[in-house]
């Protein structure tokens, strides 16, 4: 009975995200940046397909990957993180509704270098303004720095003035505060039709 229950409140929730969609569709795109190796493609993968890719294949410039819920599309373009390729950030986030900014939290030899290739693109007026979610990734290892009060502090969070910014621990390998992603990332994009 209770199996039946839930089932209909599932079918109702489903068919009310459904007609949200059909009036107030909405489409954000988001910059998925970060250091080569931080997760950024894993993430973004385990996001629109559910799917966990094991294969360390480099992000060559970018590719897009779309999630969908209710009325909200979230289009993450995913953009490669090999010095070459940084330099086409700031383009790709022009006009996102937020930016996401991926590090391997078990790598605290690259934590200088990630802290100032964020400082130095979120310094661009071009950006001015746009919201960050820094997301420390790899919780699952244990070298992993997993307090979100010390990897703000570790990326200076406090000294970015003007955006919304919100850090969390997750791990795309064991699916961990994946959800908590995808609510700030809804509920913080700026809206466009
Ligand atoms: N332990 C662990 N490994 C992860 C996690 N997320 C990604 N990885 C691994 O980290 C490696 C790099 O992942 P990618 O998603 O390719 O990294 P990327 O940030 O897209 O790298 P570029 O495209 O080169 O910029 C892969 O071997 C992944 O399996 C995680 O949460 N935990
Ligand atoms: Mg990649």
């Amino acid at each position: 009975m209770s199996d039946l229950v839930s089932q209909l409140m599932r079918s109702w929730t489903d068919l009310m995200d459904w007609l949200y969609g059909m009036f107030f569709q909405q489409e954000m795109d988001l910059s998925i940046l970060g250091l080569p190796a931080a997760g950024k493609t894993t993430l973004v993968t385990l996001i629109s397909r559910n799917e966990m890719i094991e294969d360390r294949i480099p992000t060559r410039g970018l590719n897009m990957q779309k999630y969908s819920k209710g009325g909200v599309t979230l289009k993450m373009w995913d953009l490669g993180g090999q010095a070459n390729f940084r330099a086409m950030w700031e383009r790709y986030c022009v006009g996102a509704s937020a930016i996401v900014y991926v590090v391997d939290a078990a790598d605290s030899e690259k934590f200088a270098l990630s802290r100032s290739e964020l400082h130095d693109l979120l310094s661009k007026p071009s950006l001015a303004g746009i919201p960050l979610l820094l997301l420390g990734n790899k919780s699952d290892l244990p070298a992993a720095v997993k307090s979100e009060k010390e990897l703000a502090e570790i990326f200076d969070l406090a000294s970015l003035k003007g955006r919304e910014v919100c850090a969390y621990s997750i791990s795309a390998r064991n699916r961990t505060n994946i959800d908590i992603t995808l609510q700030w990332l809804i509920a913080h994009s700026s809206k466009k039709s």
